[in-house]
């Protein structure tokens, strides 16, 4: 983990919130990315916005909506943006912000990156994070993700790239909602809860929606220009998703890093349709194929100030050994070597660079660590975690 190691939040300055944001628009085929974007930029609150496309699949519908739309559209001429031209995606942000400086084309302060249906959107994340120019002049504002409320369980169902999208996205756009029943909305929504407790589910139609509410997703007020951890951490979210899992049984297990042996969590390691547990947490009226049922959202909170060395150890042994199933990580941590805190921010293998924050967000000082992984629960995160930070168990 290059980013997180030799950083110490001790000398880490705050990030500067005036890089461009960009957001990521996923979501399955067909599930009205490119509605929801036509309908965004009709909004004049929309108007100062680059967007980012590609010709990959239906591309002359893409490229004429988005010409009409936008005047500083950039088209990406080959291929998958996730997969083969992420090169592109660099050449393509660089290039726009050349012609911004230059007047070439109009001011924008905001860019939406559209993927294709299929795509992963942890690449583009990646490579906003990783390569150093865009970092510093363009910063990840989120992830939004549209998902059918038509067609979405079924795709949840058999997709495992929709689950995913799904699981990273830090905003979910229920779409279709005027062609849904509202039992089959009101089931996929409680479904995406699990998957992705934090991020708010906004069903629209015909892509109307309050950009407001998709936007600005980031650590980052835009209005009062500092950070808002609560907002962007959401942990409650994560404490109220386990607690429902777990039939609202609150065992306050997750609220000490000391209660192991109580595991109330139920990593399920085996294939679906083993024997589970009375209490498991699973809905088992369901297909036994379920994606989502990889998928794991939980929070862990530490009452103790943890040694920085000791929590980069613990990130990198993690991600050395399942980085690829860390979907999304983020934390608030209460560091040893600072009053003040510290944000974390990963996706699979790349993490921001940690920030130190001025001020606590509130009176509650303890770490809070929320995670989206696939097939990795708290069980064996914890224990490593225990291991690492702790030096338990050796
Ligand atoms: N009734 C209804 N139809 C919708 C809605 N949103 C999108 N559609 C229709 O669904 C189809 C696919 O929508 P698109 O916006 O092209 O979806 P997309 O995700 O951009 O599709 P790809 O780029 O092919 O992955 C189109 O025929 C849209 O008109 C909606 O909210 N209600």
């Amino acid at each position: 983990m290059q980013i997180l190691s030799g950083e110490s939040p001790l000398s880490a300055p705050a990030a500067p919130p005036a890089r461009l944001p960009v957001s990521v628009l996923t979501g399955f085929l067909g599930s009205g990315k490119t509605t929801l974007l036509q309908a965004l930029l009709r909004n004049p609150a929309m108007a100062r916005t680059a967007i980012v496309i590609n010709e990959f699949g239906e591309v002359g519908l893409d490229h004429l909506l988005v010409a009409k739309a936008s005047e500083n559209m950039v088209l990406m001429d080959s291929g998958c943006l996730c997969c083969t031209i992420r090169g592109d995606l660099v050449d393509t942000l660089r290039d726009l912000f050349l012609k911004r400086v230059k007047g070439e084309i109009p001011e924008f302060d905001r860019v939406v990156v559209e993927t294709t249906g299929l795509a992963d959107p942890a690449p583009i994340i990646h490579t906003l994070m990783s390569d150093p120019l865009l970092a510093a002049r363009f910063r990840l504002d989120g992830v939004i993700a549209t998902v059918d409320a038509a067609h979405g369980s079924l795709q949840l169902d058999r997709q495992p790239e929709s689950v995913k999208q799904a699981a990273v996205a830090d905003r979910i756009v229920l779409t279709k909602t005027d062609v849904a029943t509202p039992a089959a909305t009101a089931a996929l929504m409680q479904r995406l809860a699990a998957i992705n407790p934090a991020a708010p589910i906004i069903p629209a139609a015909h892509g109307e929606v309050d950009p407001n509410r998709l936007f600005d997703a980031g650590l980052y007020n835009p209005e009062t220009k500092s950070p808002d951890v609560a907002r962007w951490l959401r942990e409650e979210a994560y404490r109220d998703e386990q607690a429902k899992a777990h039939g609202h049984h609150d065992h306050g297990h997750h609220e000490h890093d000391h209660d192991h042996g109580h595991d109330h969590s139920h990593d399920h390691d085996h294939e679906h349709g083993d024997h589970c547990g009375p209490d498991c947490g699973h809905d088992h009226h369901h297909d036994a194929n379920r994606h989502d049922d990889h998928i794991r959202a939980f929070c862990m909170v530490i009452d103790r100030p943890i040694p920085w060395n000791g929590f980069v150890d613990f990130m990198e042994a993690l991600i050395a050994q399942a980085g690829e199933n860390l979907l999304r990580v983020k934390g608030l941590l209460n560091v040893q070597e600072s009053e003040l805190p510290v944000v974390v921010h990963g996706v699979q293998h790349m993490f921001h660079p940690p920030v130190r924050l001025e001020e606590w967000p509130s009176d509650d000082h303890r770490t809070k660590l929320v995670f989206i992984t696939r097939d990795l629960g708290q069980p064996v995160i914890e224990p490593l975690f225990n291991g690492l930070v702790w030096g338990e168990g050796k």
